[in-house]
Formats: C-alpha cells, structure tokens, sequence
C-alpha cells in the first residue's frame, strides 16, 4: 500500500519547492512531479516538512519523589497531535544502580509508544560499573549521555565525575549532555530563601538566577574541552548561558545549545501570579526569565548560536505540584509542551518574522538529527529517508486548552494562547497518525531507533585532539624515565 501526498510545497532545512512525495513501505520512495499511489492526501495550501523531533522529554519519570505523568503511550500521542515524530527520552538510573538494569526499565515503559523514540543514558553516578556498562549502551545504539549538574544529593555529579565520565563518552565516540546549573550554589540559596519565609513558587525562580546557570555552562565547556567530546547544553534558558556558548562556538569547540519553546514564550512574571496553582504549575529547572533573556534566546536561534527548541516535557498533575505547599523545593519541577512545541515555534517564530519557515525545520528537526547521528534517516525529506512527515498548514488556528490536549495533566502552561500554524497530517514511518487535523494514531507503533557513535564531529574533534595532544619534548642525552 502506497500513500502519496499530493499538492504541497516541501520545506527543508535548506530548500523549499513544489513537489509531490510517494511512500511505500514506512519511507520516501520517491519525489517528483505527477506521483501516484494507493492512497492521495491533498496538501494544497500546505508544506510537506520533515516531522518534529523532540530530543527532551521525561516520560512516566522517577522524580522528586513521584512519576512525571505522561507515559509513552499519552506523551507520543501528545507529540503526533503536534507534528512531532520523534522523541529522544532520558534513561535515568537511580544512584548505584547500573546502566544496563535502568535501561531495562525504559525498555519495559516504550510498548505503548506511538511514534519513534531514542534514548538518552544519565550518569547519576560515577563508579567501575558504569565505567564499564557505558560500552554496552553505546553497542546498543545510545550516544548520548546526560548529566546533571544541579539537583543536589539526588542526579547531580561532581567535577571529577564529570570530567571521568566526558572523557570516558569522547573516547566512545558519544556527545556528553548536560543540565548546566550550579547546584551547589542552588541548594545554599534555596535553604537561605526558606529560612527567610520564602516557601512560594516564586522563590524557585529566586534560588535559580541566571548567574547560576551560565557559571555551569562556562564550567560543563571548559571541562568537555579538556576531555575532548562534544558538548550539547540542555534547556539554554538565558543569556548568561547563551553567551558561554556563544563564545565556546565563536572559539571553534563543539558546543550545542538547546532553547525550550516555554522559556522563548512565557517569562518569570508566571511565578508572581497570585493563584499558587498557576505559579506552581510552571516550576521548571531553570526557570521562566525576563524579555531580555528570551530576545537572547531568539537571536542564538537566528544567528545559529543555538541549535535546537526542545521541550523536556515532563508534566505533573496539580495534584503532584501541590505536594510542595509550603516548601518550594518539594514541588516536582517539570513542564508539558509535546503538543506545542511545533504550533508555538511556528506562531512567535516564524509567523513573527524571527525564523525562515527552513529555520523552523532546522531547529525543530533537522539539526538534532544530525546532531545525533540520526540523520537522513531521521530529519530529512530525502528518497529513503523514514516517511516521518508533517503536512502543515500554516492558517489553521486553534487556541491551546487543557480541554482539548492530548496529555494526561489537568492544565497546559500555555492555555488560551491562539496559534496559528498546524499539522493537517502527521505521518509516522508512513502511518498517518493525524488526518486533517484529528489524531487517528496507533499504539504500540514506535521503536526504538539506535544511533552510531563516532559521527562526522567526533571523528573531527578526535583528529583535532590527538593533532594538539601534549606529547613529551625528546633531549639529547636525558632519558624520558628517572634514572
Ligand atoms: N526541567 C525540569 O524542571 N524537570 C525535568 C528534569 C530536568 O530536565 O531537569
Ligand atoms: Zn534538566
Ligand atoms: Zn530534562
């Protein structure tokens, strides 16, 4: 059975042209003019883009003493309804427990999946297991391995760890990731802001300035620098951030910065609402900014500084949120967006002027694929590339309402906010999961896309690296080793 869509125009990252796409089989089998298939979706009016790819979600999560609300079945549900494709998870091992055995766990989570998804490994942890287990991840086809700087006594690592565990990824071949605030420096405030009477949502905001997340990031570059592996910095939330990676790609180390679609959209101004829920609701690491951090955030992405809108949607239910009345620290931290990323990016982004429709399609998709060794077949609208596609209409409206949402969580961060950009269709390896505009998608659907190592910028970095090694200085007549 073949499916062509018929009459639109495809928008990639770097061109844009009138063309009709014929799939067979879950992949592009052919694009060209007077295709035919099976089965015709009419595109007219539309663009034909590569399908979203979310490289930042927490689904059914351990954390904070409970479980992130959207599982694999509701949140890539969640992610189709909005045109995205692709999710990349965190398999996060809890401390002292081998990387291999969480996997498993995130391996028992996915069956109920709706489109494709990869994983991401936490090191929680440092010791001679994970040293060892982090080959056999990388075997099983994950690269990329995450580590928290922030979130003291639970996730966060250490220096040395930091700097044992990047070396240990580089030599692998694998990027290293990090969520770049200091967390020492936030668990001294928080427990100061408390002492002082300071329990409310807003004193998250206050225990997280911007100066502890830029400090992490300058710190997370150095330190990726020195231990040679490219370096991805999770939710770049502000400019303190922004300008170490800035200046890290000015320099010419490999840095990728990754925006959230509700930092480029909401500010610290949430946290100041008098209803507690509201406040609550949008307590997230690192928290909403001013407008001068958010022009930041947009600029990195016209100008390429930033790389990447993600969303780390990791949603909690009021009720879940509410568990830190009276002690900030004990709300979850965590926000939806599966579902809005794309109609959001598209409707302040591209609607506003501030990005290309081709821009768009990079930062949404594009370059996260490349980024993670995924690429074409992931990201791309390329003869045999994965038929993950999004038919996009940019003049069908809606206004976001929990009412109406695909997530399980009882509120949206971004209710009544009117957008205008939507996915007509969305396919999934050539499965329509989104027909003109109503999710008709299948569970039990995604599967797990592995990933190489050793991409084009580790096998550059490398090269680089051992060309700049420090190597010893021979002297006539004094040998290398004491006497
Ligand atoms: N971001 C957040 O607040 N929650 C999810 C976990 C994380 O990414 O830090
Ligand atoms: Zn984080
Ligand atoms: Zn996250």
């Amino acid at each position: 059975m073949t499916i062509v869509i018929k009459n639109g125009t495809i928008v990639t990252a770097d061109l844009t042209y009138k063309a009709d796409v014929l799939i067979e089989d879950g992949t592009i089998a052919a694009i060209g003019e007077n295709l035919s298939g099976d089965e015709q979706l009419d595109a007219t009016g539309c663009l034909i883009m590569p399908g979203g790819i979310d490289p930042h979600t927490h689904l059914e999560m351990p954390f904070m003493g409970t479980y992130s609300a959207d599982d694999f079945e509701s949140g890539t549900r969640a992610a189709l309804a909005g045109g995205t494709t692709m999710v990349v998870d965190f398999a996060l091992p809890s401390p002292g427990q081998g990387l291999l055995d969480a996997l498993q766990m995130w391996d028992n989570k996915v069956g109920r999946a709706h489109c494709d998804f990869s994983y991401h490994m936490a090191i929680t942890w440092w010791g001679q297991q994970v040293f060892d287990e982090m080959e056999a991840v990388v075997k099983r086809g994950i690269t990329s391995f995450k580590h928290f700087m922030a979130y003291k006594g639970a996730l966060m690592v250490n220096d040395d760890e930091l700097f044992a565990s990047f070396r240990r990824v580089g030599d692998l071949g694998g990027i290293a990731l990090v969520h770049a605030e200091n967390g020492d420096v936030v668990a001294e405030l928080s427990a100061r802001l408390l002492a002082e009477g300071n329990t409310g949502p807003e004193a998250h905001a206050y225990s997280r300035p911007p100066q502890v997340e830029g400090e992490a990031t300058n710190r997370a570059i150095m330190v990726a620098d020195m231990a040679g592996v490219p370096l991805y910095v999770v939710h770049t939330s502000c400019e303190d951030s922004h300008e170490a990676i800035r200046r890290a790609r000015a320099q010419g180390k490999r840095v990728w910065g990754e925006p959230l679609i509700q930092h480029l959209t909401l500010d610290e101004s949430e946290y100041f609402n008098p209803d507690w829920d509201h406040a609550a609701r949008r307590v997230m690491s690192p928290p909403f900014r001013n407008k001068l951090h958010q022009d930041s955030l947009w600029a990195g992405l016209q100008s390429g500084s930033l790389s990447v809108v993600a969303t780390d949607h990791c949603a909690f239910t009021t009720d879940q949120k509410r568990t830190g009345i009276g002690d900030f620290t004990k709300i979850p931290n965590g926000t939806g967006g599966l579902e809005d990323r794309m109609p959001m990016l598209w409707t302040h982004g591209v609607n506003t002027g501030r990005l290309t429709p081709n821009e768009f399609v990079a930062v949404t998709s594009t370059n996260i694929a490349k980024i993670l060794n995924m690429y074409p077949k992931k990201g791309a609208v390329l003869v045999g590339a994965d038929a993950d596609l999004v038919v996009w209409d940019p003049e069908a409206e809606k206004t976001i309402s929990a009412g109406t949402q695909q997530s399980s969580i009882d509120y949206n961060v971004f209710e009544g906010q009117k957008v205008k950009g939507l996915p007509r269709y969305t396919l999934t390896r050539g499965v329509v999961a989104v027909r003109e505009g109503k999710v008709d998608s299948h569970e039990g659907h995604g599967e797990f896309v592995a990933r190489e190592p050793r991409g084009n910028v580790n096998r550059a970095l490398s090269a680089w690296k051992e060309l700049t090694a420090p190597r010893p200085v021979a002297r006539a007549g004094i040998p290398a080793t004491g006497v």
